[in-house]
């Protein structure tokens, strides 16, 4: 039984492809069933609403957050009166070259409440896969946020700044968040050797629940994501989790905000942990 203080949250696992309106018909199924499951917010994976077929593809999709594509999952919340965190959208860049990746926070009323920027680009060789350079078509953010919610404090990051731990350092002990999202579209190679660990390492370090979204599967016959969408507590242990790592779907888990601070309670690590002017005294 969920106790009283229990908050319903869901997370989507999808394949989304190079169609726009074959995936707003995915995700438009899922906050369906999100709502009628009776969770208070539902997370989408990085790059839910297109995956291009090739590096770079996405700019042309790209469309600043008061354009027709968020307007349209804008009502879907509006609709179903759910949260979305909708991760990784192809938000228009400051040149036509260029788009951010970013993570956009929708309320029940459909009202934007946040944006995050991606600020760690994937420019990397994967062992036994491909090159990537995000940076060649993706303009870096600057900014952490969080923001409140129904369920909470939240987090925001996107998908390769889950390997950067000072981020969400900083979302728990400045910006006091309880909940951490990150929507991801991890390759299959490196979610194999490393997704799982990484978001429990987060959950255990910042003492919040992580909810994680996970693009699954191929999506044509060039990229293939690992899959894998996790709700995690604040003490690493995995509360929600899809019975097939590859199939598209909704993941329901209840979070209890008294078990973060009862967590954080027991183990003070706020009150432990060095002061950044100790570390650079240490290592003078
Ligand atoms: O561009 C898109 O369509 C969606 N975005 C992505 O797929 C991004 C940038 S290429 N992928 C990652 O960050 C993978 C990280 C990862 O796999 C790891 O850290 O191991």
């Amino acid at each position: 039984m969920p106790s009283p203080n229990s908050l319903r949250v869901a997370a989507a696992q999808m394949t989304s492809v190079s169609d726009l309106a074959a995936n707003f018909a995915t995700c438009s199924r899922l906050v369906k069933e999100a709502a009628s499951a009776g969770a208070k917010l539902l997370c989408f994976p990085e790059a839910f609403s297109y995956v291009g077929t090739k590096d770079g593809d996405s700019v042309s999709v790209a469309q600043p957050l008061d354009g027709p594509i968020m307007n349209q999952y804008r009502s879907l919340a509006r609709e179903s009166s759910i949260w979305l965190s909708l991760g990784g959208f192809q938000e228009k860049g400051s040149d036509p070259q260029h788009l951010c990746n970013t993570h956009v926070i929708v309320d029940d009323t459909g009202k934007i409440r946040s944006s995050y920027r991606k600020i760690h680009l994937f420019d990397v060789d994967v062992p036994g896969g491909r090159v990537y350079k995000e940076s060649s078509f993706t303009e870096p953010g600057e900014d952490i946020v969080a923001v409140d919610s129904p369920i909470g404090r939240l987090g925001l990051s996107v998908c390769y700044d889950l390997r950067f731990p000072e981020i969400y350092q900083l979302l728990r002990f400045q910006h006091e968040a309880q909940v951490l999202l990150v929507p991801s579209a991890f390759t299959a190679v490196t979610g194999a050797a490393h997704w799982e660990i990484l978001l429990r390492a987060r959950a255990i370090e910042t003492q919040c629940y992580v909810i994680a979204a996970a693009q699954t599967g191929k999506h044509g016959d060039k990229r293939e994501s690992y899959g894998d969408s996790l709700i995690i507590d604040p003490w690493g242990t995995i509360v929600g989790r899809l019975p097939d790592r590859l199939s598209t779907g909704i993941v329901v888990a209840d979070i209890d905000l008294s078990f973060v601070d009862s967590v954080r309670e027991k183990m003070p690590i706020a009150k432990q942990r060095m002061p950044i002017d100790f570390w650079k005294a240490a290592s003078l």
